[in-house]
């Protein structure tokens, strides 16, 4: 292939090079009998071979009715995979399908009458002889010579490696937004204004709003009025922190579009935004519903806690609290080597209330009872409901002498006290031991001996 003279174009296309070189290269073999009817060489512009250093692929075409291919370089012959075969009477030969390459022959044709307009841009994909698929970028621009455009060139670019890639940055992004759109996790991502920029589905349906409601509306507008100095706090905090670094984490309420409060899990995680400020990524779970089953949880548990220490009638404790508290309380008065007194009391004739009155009657003189003994016991005091109308006191730090005076002021007190809707009058026996160094099982047995010789002994007494 022989390199005629050279020419330069100026094109008019801001979207191809500014100066691009080309040639009138003709066929080997044909050069002769072409080049009569060739035009005049392009001015001072180096061969298309001189591109093949460039390693860029170029076609050079003659204008006018009928178009030629007047040359083709060795870069565009590998590109193209058509060694041998490149003829000068098919010129587009090598485009798959000529239709794709409609814009560009279009303005070959009008390459001679008008030398501005577009320089077309034209990307297509073609087989190479392998059967791998490749993408080639288009590019053409408008050889002078003598003034007038007779030639075109056109600058052929394998892209396939771009098509690829970007075909895969497609894939992933649809990837990416479709899991963002199904996930059942709320996302957001806030300005550094604290403004909404993205919401997913879930987002949207977890405060009731749409999302064209929330986009370009600040945060503040679901987070409760009480929390709004606690997110500016938050807010600030975050200013200098770096990308990718967890914000926050932890649980929170926020606010639905009818006020309807939710207790959610948040994350917030500081990204980079497209134009390099910084935004911060929300993933909020919603775990009211699971917060509620809690509360309930909770509230059962207290309830369960409460029946097994507390005597449901009266509300003081139970015996199955009493007899480890007793023991607890054994024990601490032996390392610490102080006085405990135990007492055990029983209401006096308290079958005649139940069967003069009734078991309701009966019940609420039980309750009297323990509420009295109650108001008036030490903090430190501990009162037992010990079965039926049987109460136990135990006094830790208190020795028996100054036990028998608090059950006396009791006893005492009682007597001025009318129990129940029918005004009746209550007394106890009690008996009281020292239960300095025993244990619990022989305590409860000698203390009952005690109260046993109080009823023997008439009732309404206290024995020590
Ligand atoms: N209303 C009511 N009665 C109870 C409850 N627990 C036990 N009692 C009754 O308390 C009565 C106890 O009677 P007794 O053991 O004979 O003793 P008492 O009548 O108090 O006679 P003394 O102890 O000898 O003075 C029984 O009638 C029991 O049914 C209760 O929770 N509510």
């Amino acid at each position: 292939m022989k390199a005629n003279a050279l020419i330069r174009q100026e094109v008019a296309d801001t979207d191809a090079h500014n100066v691009i070189i080309g040639s009138n290269n003709v066929m080997e073999g044909n050069h002769h009998e072409m080049s009569h009817c060739l035009p005049p060489p392009a001015d001072d512009c180096p061969s298309i071979e001189a591109l093949d250093k460039l390693n860029i692929a170029a076609l050079v075409y003659q204008c006018g009715e009928r178009i030629t291919l007047e040359g083709i370089n060795c870069s565009a012959r590998t590109l193209l995979n058509h060694f041998d075969t490149i003829r000068t009477d098919e010129p587009w030969q090598w485009v798959p399908d000529e239709t794709d390459c409609h814009p560009v022959q279009e303005w070959c044709r009008d390459g001679a009458a008008t030398e501005c307009g577009q320089t077309p841009r034209v990307r297509w994909l073609r087989f190479n002889e392998c059967g791998r698929r490749m993408a080639l970028n288009l590019t053409g621009c408008r050889l002078k010579s003598k003034g007038k455009v007779a030639r075109v060139m056109l600058v052929l670019q394998d892209c396939t490696q771009q098509i690829v890639q970007h075909e895969e940055l497609r894939r992933s992004q649809r990837c990416i937004s479709s899991i963002i759109n199904a996930t059942p996790m709320g996302i957001c991502v806030l300005t550094e204004n604290g403004r909404f920029e993205m919401v997913n589905p879930a987002y949207c349906r977890f405060h009731g709003y749409e999302e064209h409601e929330l986009i370009g509306r600040p945060f503040s507008m679901v987070v409760p009025y009480s929390s709004h100095q606690y997110l500016r706090r938050q807010q600030h905090g975050a200013m200098g922190s770096r990308h990718g670094h967890a914000q926050h984490f932890g649980e929170c309420e926020l606010v639905a579009r009818h006020g309807q409060r939710h207790t959610v899990i948040v994350e917030s995680v500081r990204i980079e935004g497209e134009d390099g400020r910084p935004r911060d990524v929300v993933f909020l779970v919603d775990i009211s519903e699971r917060k509620k089953l809690e509360m309930a949880l909770e509230e059962k548990n207290v309830r369960l806690e409460y029946l097994a220490t507390h005597d449901e009638l009266t509300g003081i404790r139970n015996r199955r609290f009493g007899i480890s508290s007793l023991e607890a309380a054994l024990e601490q008065a032996e390392r610490q080597d102080l006085d405990i007194s135990v007492a055990l009391l029983d209401i006096d004739h308290f079958k005649r209330v139940n069967d003069d009155h009734g078991h309701t009657v009966g019940d609420q003189v039980l309750q009297q009872f323990a509420e009295v003994l109650s108001r008036q016991l030490r903090a430190s005091d501990i009162l037992v409901r010990w079965g039926g109308e049987e109460f136990m006191l135990i006094l830790p730090g208190i020795d028996v002498s100054g036990a028998f005076q608090a059950l006396e002021r009791l006893r005492h007190s009682l007597a001025l006290e009318l129990f129940s809707p029918s005004g009746l009058q209550v007394t106890f026996s009690a008996g009281i031991i020292d239960a300095r160094g025993m244990r619990s099982n022989d305590l409860v047995e000698s203390v009952d001996q005690k109260l046993y010789q109080a009823k023997g002994r008439g009732r309404d007494r206290i024995v020590s």
